[in-house]
């Protein structure tokens, strides 16, 4: 333990500084905004403020120790053994830490002088985008760090670089203001770091969501300099792999930010980032923020993964595979070849359930590969990491043997059969010749090696194990000679091993002639120790030998892991390869199951659905028992008609309009993304851009009305659609005074199916629009079916040909339970208006009939009451009269008229 003290010496001028207090200063002042771990001991000790922050936010006492310029310096501990749990508390809440170890033995620091103090340094500095262990992250979520820079002149305005240092990935894309907030949507980076100057510069714009305020670094400008990340891109990717000379100057400055940062991070030790992608995006569908939040893509607009597109889907059984199929749904493709590459591998598996089953129980236990190899990288990895990496190529040979044994692959399957049969074979056999079946975690703590592994090691081994043997023999000697049968020899952490005699023994040692041979260290209430000068040697002998084999232990480990990375960027094309035949296979698995359809996707304007029915909502309506019903969508077109077509759809609240909606916008997700579709029948001409508002949002943080968020986004539609994408829009218009509302919805609609030609689906509740039908050749009427029973109104959820006459709004409104005095006015109300838009009444009569009615509250309505016969008869049953006869008769009679109400 570091006997130097944090202390002031007492009576010391109270701004003197001792020596420990001067290196903390020193350690703090250059890791500002981090909580410092100061490590003492057995213990990460925080101060002053980071004592507070941490007390506060971990519940763990607020202790003092000391004064410092005659204040209290408050203080608390984390113990070194639950430092991790501490640490992710921590991150979570938003905060970052700073991690100071000991860099030498406090003996070291002793020879000095006894005043001086251990030397520490800070070894890494954790912060929410740089976390590499498995108790830190979600294992099936990727965790990205991302850097945001600027140039103020050039065509790119702006540029996001994005990796996950736990995996590798590397990402830069050049982006504009319009396409920044998608990106960032669709990366969704745990940090984002940026500097001053851009962040001032996207407020001012006002492109700084607000989101982004809780996840920014903020980093000095010189990080982001386009000039000085030449260097600092040159040393971190191979020549041969990536010129950074070929980004933009925004694209170098964001990589050049994001790479120093992980550095500076990491102190010194590499994170094993691959040469990064550029632009991803080009090949994907654009998808915008507002979509993927309506859509609930990878995430409910609650913020949950449970109900969420993916959650449906996601039968993948490796973490990686997980996260695999995230990042696919947020960026679904937009080369019909390549999703027919994705589709044609998926239709194999589902094709072949033998194989299918057979590759995903052996996927099953394949481990985090990447992660694995990102620990070991970043010299955090362990023997657990060493045997994953080793059981991973195990697996991958034998999974490309069963995929190798099938006749005529499709390419994606073939080239995975290569990568996986190309797997470094050398690695799976040393790790199972020289890792034990039972693992520690840390490699410092011995014990991992097999033995028969190392000669060498085997004969510390032996020497250890031999020694205990002579304990127990002196042990035998020693009861002999005192005669003391009940004399042991014990070992623990404070004296070592030592010879323990319960205390009515212990006078007897303390005398002649035993008081030779025995050396008294310490009287408890109930016995008494001692040592020997044999046992002392003994114990010095069994410490060498545990310390060799520990040494030799740590020599192995060191080569294994020079082994693992000597093969990084082939381990990290095998991590790919199983994550994609994870994801290959649980999405043949989830198309086989729910019935799913092979998608015709081609270049064609076509987006024609048979059967098509909603992922989530199914399996929910299906848990209730309940029939989901398919619907039909045809908004084909093509260029010669001046695009594709847009479907007006009118109907009854909760009749299942945005259900509709947005099955059909996941549909083309799906199927872009390479999964079979919820459907029996469906042909899509690939879409560029896919714009769905469903559902109202609005967005107080940011000052704007739901209204005025509705029309930025109408707006943004309007602005960016072409003629390739696909538009699914509820309601446009409903936040203001109906006619506004009606006539932008109108314009909108006008709009979309004149100037852009895009494919359309249209919700809406001003019936009036269906009038559109007639003028504009590509616009169709739909409706939700209903079926009125009784003044109840039964959905039945089924798209049909037509437009709505009514909305059943009050109806719904009862089933939700709105008081019955408040239904009967509302349908006086309406009766009222409705006479007076049909213009049956003149006006000073529509005036006076509204005047005659009623108000609600000063004289409210009667509920109806029933006078229907089944109504009328429940009315005359008097139970507490009846016999049980005459109850069933009852029953019998009440049956019958509800048959007649029916058939009349
Ligand atoms: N095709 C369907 N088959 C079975 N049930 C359905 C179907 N579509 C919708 N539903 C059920 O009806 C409920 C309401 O659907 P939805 O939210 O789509 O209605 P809506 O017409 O958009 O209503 P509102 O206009 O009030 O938003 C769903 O939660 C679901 O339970």
């Amino acid at each position: 333990m570091d006997q130097s003290t944090f202390e002031a010496p007492a009576g010391a001028a109270s701004a003197a500084l001792t020596p420990m207090m001067a290196q903390y200063f020193e350690i703090k002042a250059v890791n500002p905004g981090y909580l410092l771990f100061y490590r003492m001991g057995d213990f990460y000790e925080l101060f002053f403020e980071d004592a507070e922050i941490a007390s506060a936010a971990l519940g763990i006492v607020l202790t003092k120790r000391g004064k410092h310029l005659g204040e209290d310096i408050g203080m608390c501990g984390v113990p070194i053994h639950a430092a991790n749990d501490y640490l992710n508390k921590l991150i979570r809440l938003g905060h970052r830490v700073a991690i100071c170890e000991q860099m030498e033995d406090p003996a070291e620091a002793k020879k000095r002088g006894s005043k001086s103090v251990v030397k520490r340094d800070v070894v890494r500095l954790v912060t929410p985008g740089t976390l590499t262990e498995d108790d830190h992250l979600d294992a099936r979520a990727s965790n990205y760090l991302a850097a945001l820079a600027m140039v103020r002149h050039g065509d790119v305005d702006f540029a996001l670089a994005w990796a996950d240092i736990s995996t590798g990935e590397t990402f830069v894309a050049d982006l504009t203001a319009e396409t920044l907030a998608d990106e960032m949507a669709r990366v969704a980076p745990a940090e984002l770091l940026l500097a001053d100057a851009t962040r001032a510069a996207l407020v001012e714009r006002h492109l700084f969501a607000p989101a982004w305020a809780g996840i920014a670094t903020n980093i000095a400008p010189a990080l982001a300099d386009s000039e000085a990340a030449m260097p600092v891109l040159r040393s971190a990717f191979p020549a041969d792999l990536f010129d950074p000379s070929a980004l933009s100057r925004a694209g170098r400055a964001a990589l050049g930010a994001l790479v120093a940062y992980i550095g500076d991070s990491q102190k010194g030790r590499t994170a094993p980032l691959r040469p990064p992608q550029a632009n991803p995006a080009e090949t994907t569908m654009a998808i915008d923020a507002a979509t993927r939040s309506s859509l609930e893509i990878l995430q409910t607009q609650r913020g949950q993964t449970k109900g969420s597109l993916r959650h449906s889907i996601d039968l993948t059984v490796t973490a990686s595979g997980a996260r695999l199929l995230a990042s696919r749904l947020a960026a679904p493709l937009r080369r019909a070849d390549a999703i027919n590459e994705r589709l044609d591998a998926v239709a194999r598996l589902v094709d072949d359930t033998l194989l299918r089953g057979r590759l995903r129980q052996d996927l099953k236990s394949v481990p985090d590969l990447a992660r694995a190899l990102s620990r070991l990288a970043l010299e955090r990895g362990g023997p657990r990491d060493l045997a994953a990496i080793g059981k991973a190529v195990g697996a991958a040979l034998a999974l490309a043997t069963h995929l190798g044994n099938q006749p005529e692959l499709p390419p994606v399957l073939a080239d995975l059969a290569k990568t996986l049969g190309a797997a470094p074979r050398t690695l799976a056999s040393e790790m199972g010749l020289a890792l034990d079946d039972e693992l520690p975690l840390l490699a410092r703590d011995g014990g991992f090696v097999r033995p028969a592994y190392d000669g060498v090691l085997d004969e510390e081994r032996a020497l250890g194990r031999e020694t205990r043997a002579v304990v127990a023999a002196l042990q035998a000697r020693l009861m002999d000679e005192t005669d003391v049968r009940s004399l042991k020899i014990k070992h623990n952490g404070v004296l070592g091993f030592f010879v323990e005699v319960p205390a009515n023994h212990g006078q007897k040692l303390l005398e002649a002639p035993h008081r030779e041979t025995f050396i008294h260290r310490q009287t408890m209430a109930n016995a008494m120790r001692f040592t020997t000068t044999e046992l002392a040697e003994l114990e010095g002998r069994i410490a060498r030998a545990q310390d060799a084999a520990l040494d030799i232990e740590l020599r192995i480990f060191a080569r294994l892991r020079q082994m693992v990375l000597a093969e990084t960027l082939q381990l990290q094309g095998l991590a790919d390869a199983l994550a994609e035949l994870d994801v290959t296979a649980a999405l043949a698995e989830v198309s086989a199951l729910r019935g799913y359809c092979r998608p015709i996707v081609d270049d064609s304007l076509a987006f024609a659905i048979s059967g098509g029915r909603h992922p989530v909502v199914e399996l929910m309506v299906k848990a209730e028992g309940q029939s989901f019903v398919a619907n039909d969508a045809d908004l084909s077109g093509s260029e010669q008609v001046g695009g594709g077509s847009l479907w007006l759809v009118t109907g009854p609240n909760m009749g299942g309009k945005s259900t509709f909606l947005r099955q059909n916008a996941l549909i083309a997700i799906l199927a872009q993304m390479g999964c079979y579709v919820p459907a029996d029948r469906a042909h899509i001409g690939v879409v560029d851009r896919l714009f769905s508002r469903v559902g109202a949002s609005d967005d107080i943080a940011h000052g704007r009305s739901t209204f005025m968020v509705e029309m930025v986004e109408t707006a943004a539609i309007l602005n960016r659609a072409t003629r390739r994408s696909l538009v699914v829009l509820d309601e446009i218009g409903r936040g203001t005074a109906t006619f506004d509302g009606l006539s932008i919805a109108w314009a909108a609609v006008e709009a979309l199916h004149e100037t852009t030609g895009c494919r359309a689906l249209f919700a809406t509740h001003f019936h009036e629009l269906t009038s559109l039908a007639k003028t504009l050749s590509r616009v169709a009427n739909v409706t939700m079916k209903v079926r009125e029973w009784e003044g109840e109104v039964v959905f039945l959820h089924e798209v049909g040909p037509g437009a709505a006459d009514r909305s059943y709004g009050i109806q719904v409104a009862r089933l939700a339970g709105l008081p019955a005095p408040v239904i009967a006015r509302a349908k006086q109300v309406l009766d009222v208006l409705e006479q007076r838009s049909s213009g049956s009444a003149s006006s000073s009569q529509k005036a006076s009939v509204l005047d005659d009615l009623p108000l609600f509250a000063h004289q409210p309505a009667p509920a109806p009451k029933g006078k229907d016969p089944i109504h009328e008869a429940i009315d005359a049953v008097r139970p507490d009269e009846m016999t049980p006869r005459q109850a069933i008769e009852a029953l019998y009679n009440l049956k019958k008229l509800r048959d007649d109400a029916r058939r009349s």
